[in-house]
């Protein structure tokens, strides 16, 4: 007999956290694990948040509660361009609440599946954006862990950033390998699936499978089958379709070196020549479904 999983509770229309401040619950955004995710409305500064809710009871029982505050107590410190804003947490008997950066324009799932393979230009942006990102993270001894289309929001000036540190985890000292990852990654490099110890390439692995699905439309390992699919990261089997050029093809080669030692740190991802032709500063938002004309 399947074990029922515990229904979570309906959240109330008015949340308060533990200043008594009240918020009050909007649109229904989506979830994520054991979250969901809601507009939450600050009236007294007038800010509409991403407010992902994890119900206490999905959490019982289980190391999840501390797999929550790992993810609050690494985001909670973090501040820059290309992470989400991290504004706040709260919980009461019910709920963990966490206050993010709302992005109205969503993640990048939604812009690859309405575009499919996206222009260079916009293949660059994207990435180097995120590369930032990483970068900063890299350099405060954060591995994300679970970098992924979903997991690169979008603000209303589309901005990319990067959110979701269920995943992430701190290195302790230089040249520690992690052994572990409870957690099953999209873009998984082949030394977690071999359980060979992992670190910060594991990021800059999936930095490659995010360009490389955003230059090509799809995913470099990507079958119909998850068993053949890691097969082929196992033994690094991808193709590069010759249409995509070669500085474009010596970039993805390198982030998608099988051997982590093989790969680029982050802060020389920007030197590559792919990157020095031209990238736009900003982008339309008429790129969520047309290609730009950049002049
Ligand atoms: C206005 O801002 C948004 C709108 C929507 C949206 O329109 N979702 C619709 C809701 C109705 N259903 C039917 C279709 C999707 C979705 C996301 C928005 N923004 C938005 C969502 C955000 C964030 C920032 N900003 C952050 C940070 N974390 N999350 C977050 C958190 C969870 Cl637990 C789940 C999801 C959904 C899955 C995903 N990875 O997108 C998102």
């Amino acid at each position: 007999m399947a074990t029922k999983k515990p229904l979570a509770k309906e959240i109330p229309d008015v949340v308060y956290d533990d200043k008594g401040k009240p918020y009050k619950k909007g649109r229904f955004l989506g979830k994520g694990g054991f979250a969901r995710c809601y507009e939450l409305y600050d009236r007294q500064r007038n800010i509409t948040f991403a407010g992902k809710i994890i119900s206490k009871h999905l959490l019982k029982g289980s190391n999840q509660k501390e797999k929550v505050t790992q993810e609050v107590t690494i985001h909670r410190d973090l501040c820059h361009p290309h992470v989400v804003r991290f504004d706040g947490y709260f919980e009461d008997p019910e709920n963990i609440y966490i206050l993010l950066e709302l992005c109205p324009r969503r993640s990048l799932v939604e812009l690859h599946k309405r575009r499919g393979a996206l222009t260079p230009p916009e293949v660059r942006y994207m990435t180097l954006q995120i590369a930032e990102g990483i970068e900063y993270l890299h350099a405060r001894a954060i591995i994300h862990r679970d970098l992924k289309l979903a997991n690169v929001f979008l603000n209303d000036r589309m901005i990319a950033k990067i959110g979701d540190f269920g995943l992430a985890t701190m290195m302790e000292k230089g040249n520690e390998r992690k052994k572990t990852l409870c957690g099953t990654p999209n873009y998984i490099a082949p030394e977690v699936l071999e359980k060979a110890g992992h670190a910060f390439e594991v990021d800059v692995w999936a930095l490659g499978c995010i360009l490389y699905t955003l230059l090509v439309g799809t995913p470099p390992f990507e079958t119909k089958s998850l068993q053949e699919t890691y097969r082929r990261i196992k033994s690094n089997q991808y193709r590069i379709p010759s249409t995509i050029g070669n500085t474009a093809a010596k970039v993805i080669r390198e982030l998608l070196a099988a051997n982590p030692a093989s790969r680029p740190k982050i802060g020389d991802v920007r030197k590559y020549a792919y990157f020095t032709e031209y990238t736009p500063t900003h982008l339309p938002t008429s790129c969520l479904t047309l290609p730009p004309k950049f002049s």
